[in-house]
């Protein structure tokens, strides 16, 4: 093309913008940086750890890189968290199916796994958060986060274990208890369980929007619940048709108590995160799921994409999206990444 041709267009373009380009603040990094509106940091994350009982780490097949630890492995776990900045640790216990039952009762027992390893980071990294879930889950022999009467999950008698579950964690060193099973009411039982209990200062993180989901199901191999998982969750987990209900879900979740909510899962419910946040002014988490994890470490194992690259571009979009923060088993990866 002519010079003259490339000036004329050139000029046609500076009128029809006024004179914006907005090319001019993208030319370098610094100037790239220096306009940037959202920024991940190592205090945005919480790190999900997944613990077995025994010696020695097992590798979550599903989950390329994640393990099942041992309670020292977590403890580790909690000092590498600490090292780098992550303000919190989940605890996800693998309970022996030896253990599992209909009622979930090894959930109410003190000493059991994640009780022990509660007790074992708080003795050992007491400026660390732990966050422990309140649900059945991971120790019923059917699967459900709640108890069961013949095909039916019973809401208010599950309430009741799950009051029970959160002081026995609570007292075993949770700061935070994050109620996953999605029952009606939980929360302010919750609440009003551990004030009883004298545990005013513990803290809940509600899962309040948590979708029935495809991409739960790694977790699911590594809790050891997938195999007897019998049916699905929608009668008590969200329908990934609905936002306006997640809004009425949280606004409950708040009035019951909850210091935070959640969203969960996190990449294909990035509305329903902005929605919450535009329109609630608590602090709002987003869990970036075992099946999240799974797809980008998939792609990236077969070199289909730049792994680091789209773990740092996904994690920021939640926080674009308005995320306080992010429950991700990426975390002590991306936070290594984050310090240079
Ligand atoms: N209550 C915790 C979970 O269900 C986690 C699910 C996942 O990471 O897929
Ligand atoms: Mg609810």
């Amino acid at each position: 093309m002519a010079a003259r041709d490339v000036n004329a267009i050139s000029r046609q373009i500076q009128d029809a913008t006024s004179g914006l380009r907005m090319r001019r603040l993208r030319q370098a990094d610094w100037s790239r940086r220096l306009v940037r509106e959202t920024h991940l940091r190592c205090e945005d994350l919480i790190w999900p750890v997944f613990v077995r009982d025994g010696n020695g780490a097992e590798p979550v097949v599903s989950m390329p890189g994640v393990e099942r630890r041992s309670i020292e492995g977590c403890v580790e776990a909690a000092r590498e968290a600490r090292d780098l900045g992550i303000p919190v640790i989940s605890l996800f216990p693998y309970t022996d199916p030896s253990l599992r039952d209909e009622t979930g009762s090894e959930a109410l027992n003190p000493n059991n796994l994640v009780c022990r390893t509660a007790r074992a980071i708080k003795a050992a990294v007491p400026e660390i958060g732990i966050m422990c879930d309140a649900a059945l889950d991971p120790y019923t022999s059917h699967g459900h986060d709640g108890l069961m009467d013949g095909e039916r999950i019973l809401n208010d008698a599950t309430v009741e274990v799950l009051m029970r579950q959160s002081v026995i964690q609570a007292e075993a060193g949770a700061d935070i208890i994050g109620p996953s099973d999605m029952m009606d009411g939980r929360v302010a039982c919750i609440r009003s369980a551990l004030d009883d209990a004298g545990l005013r200062d513990t803290m809940i993180m509600a899962y309040s929007a948590k979708y029935a989901s495809a991409f739960y199901g790694p977790f699911r191999d590594a809790v050891g619940s997938n195999a007897m998982l019998k049916g699905d969750k929608r009668t008590y987990q969200m329908d990934y048709a609905n936002v306006d209900e997640a809004l009425r879900e949280a606004v409950q979740d708040i009035a019951e108590g909850a210091d935070m909510i959640m969203v969960k899962p996190g990449l294909a419910y990035l509305d329903v995160l902005s929605r919450l946040t535009q329109e609630l002014n608590v602090p709002t988490f987003a869990y970036q799921t075992s099946g999240e994890y799974a797809m980008i470490m998939a792609a990236a194992g077969n070199g289909w994409l730049d792994g680091d690259a789209a773990i740092l571009e996904v994690l920021t979009a939640y926080k674009r999206a308005g995320a306080s923060g992010i429950l991700t088993y990426f975390s002590p990866k991306i936070a290594r990444t984050l310090r240079g």
